[in-house]
């Protein structure tokens, strides 16, 4: 296995966020419970260094928005725009409204970058009258964008954002919400039963897009949105990946679209130490997941595996081995799901094992570490590495300039091919843990992980 291990050569991430002044968060956002843990970032060097994804030479009060919206941005404590908040937004606001397609690294703040644009959009004269929809690959990132949404429009008086997702809109009631937040499936539903107008549209925003136009998975549901929203409505694609078979597809789905991309090398999030590890066969995986385990509650961390089964086994075997873990998957009821997050976004649970539902979009900024439990595959065959889905469920660690280690096992051939391809596609060099030499492999991973200063308590939304 020499190809993998002659790439050691990545540098420390804790020179990525010398730590000083901790960073705003999703905090205070109604509906979800925030975090008493969290990291802190020398966020002023990285915003002031034009190579770093986070940096910016102007301020939010230059682009000109509404009032109550920079009010809001002063309350989470966004002091300036990430780059792709710099770039995008003057295009995004700008009248006549035009399409967007935009890709920025995990963790750079895709999410302000719309919900400013949707904000700027509404008119909130007519507070129940659907104005903007924005769609998400699973409730729990719906969730989660409708409370950013509330949050920066906090002083955006009769603004109204209602959740489309499963059991949130029952059959007698309409949708009464100026911005609209949910998954596709719900939402078609919600348009054919006329609970929905979607008449007034003025913005449609696909989060996560190559995902969601990917013909493999919900392209179809998009497909359908798009066909029912007034033609005029202005579409804006994000995501941190956009392989080329979809870029082909966007382009016709969002037509004449701005764009914003990035090259293949600049994807990986530089915070974000990568590592390996060489098991000798399956069975070993559990016993090194096992032993990571007093490194994984240094902060929080996600295992990401490929099936719900093994998720809901791994869960059984840790507990019986005294571990306390939580499992969040498909095969769970919403409000189950909702409770796991939200127990998990206040650190009352620390360990998560989930499936590839929570790979895209999830913010955590506790989260220092993600372990793939499975290297990603595409499709059912199992044949192909998935290397965006990759990149996603790493970006669950590193939030916006933090230090975060992904570490992913191999056991067999298969795996360990796998895991070169994705290394290769993004240039990449791993960094080889052994499973024998476990003083070696605890240094590596404590290096990264408590150069980010982890503090017991919070403290909300304060920049030094
Ligand atoms: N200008 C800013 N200043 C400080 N923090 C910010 C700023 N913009 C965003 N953030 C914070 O950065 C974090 C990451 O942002 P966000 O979730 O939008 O990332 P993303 O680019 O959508 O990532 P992903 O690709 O994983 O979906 C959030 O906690 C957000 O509150």
């Amino acid at each position: 296995m020499a190809d993998l291990a002659s790439r050691i050569t990545l540098p420390p991430a804790a020179a990525a966020g010398n730590a000083e002044a901790p960073v705003a968060g999703a905090k205070g956002v109604p509906g979800l419970v925030e975090s008493n843990y969290d990291v802190e970032v020398k966020l002023s060097d990285l915003q002031n260094d034009t190579d770093s994804p986070l940096s910016s030479l102007h301020s939010f009060e230059e682009l000109g928005l509404p009032k109550p919206i920079n009010d809001g941005l002063l309350a989470m404590n966004f002091k300036k725009p990430s780059k792709i908040q710099e770039k995008a937004l003057p295009l995004m606001i700008g009248n006549p409204p035009r399409n967007m397609i935009a890709q920025s690294q995990s963790g750079t703040g895709k999410t302000a970058a719309f919900v400013l644009t949707v904000l700027s959009r509404v008119d909130l004269t007519q507070p129940t009258q659907p104005q903007a929809l924005v769609l998400a690959p699973s409730r729990e990132l719906a969730r989660q964008i409708q409370g950013v949404i509330q949050t920066i429009g906090q002083f955006c008086e009769n603004l109204i954002v209602e959740a489309a997702i499963p059991g949130s809109i029952s059959r007698d009631t309409g949708v009464k919400g100026s911005v609209v937040v949910g998954t596709p499936g719900t939402v078609i539903d919600l348009i054919r039963r006329r609970q929905f107008d979607v008449s007034k549209l003025q913005v449609l925003v696909i989060d996560e897009a190559d995902n969601m136009l990917d013909q493999q998975g919900m392209g179809e549901q998009c497909n359908r949105v798009r066909t029912l929203v007034p033609k005029s409505t202005q579409i804006l694609l994000f995501s941190a990946t956009f392989p080329d078979k979809v870029m082909a597809y966007a382009e016709r789905y969002a037509p004449n679209a701005n764009q914003i991309k990035l090259k293949q090398q600049e994807l990986t999030v530089k915070g974000i130490s990568q590592m390996y590890m060489d098991c000798p066969d399956e069975q070993k995986k559990y016993d090194v997941l096992c032993k990571l385990y007093g490194l994984m509650t240094i902060g929080s961390s996600v295992i990401f595996v490929r099936t719900r089964e093994s998720a809901d086994e791994i869960k059984k075997r840790m507990e019986a081995d005294g571990h306390k873990v939580s499992v969040l998957h498909g095969g769970n009821e919403g409000a189950d799901r909702d409770a796991l997050l939200d127990d998990f976004r206040s650190g009352r649970s620390k360990v998560l094992i989930t499936t590839n539902v929570l790979a895209r979009g999830i913010d955590v900024s506790s989260v220092s570490m993600v372990i793939n439990y499975d290297i990603p595959m595409k499709g059912f065959g199992d044949r192909e590495p998935d290397a965006e889905t990759y990149l996603h469920r790493i970006g669950r660690t590193g939030r916006f300039g933090r230090v975060g280690v992904s570490i992913s096992f191999v056991y067999d051939r298969k795996s360990y091919n796998a895991l070169t391809q994705i290394a290769n596609v993004y240039e990449i060099d791993l960094i080889q843990l052994s499973p024998d030499d476990w003083d070696m492999t605890e240094k590596k991973v404590q290096d990264v992980i408590k150069s980010s200063r982890a503090k017991p308590d919070y403290a909300p939304n304060v920049l030094a």
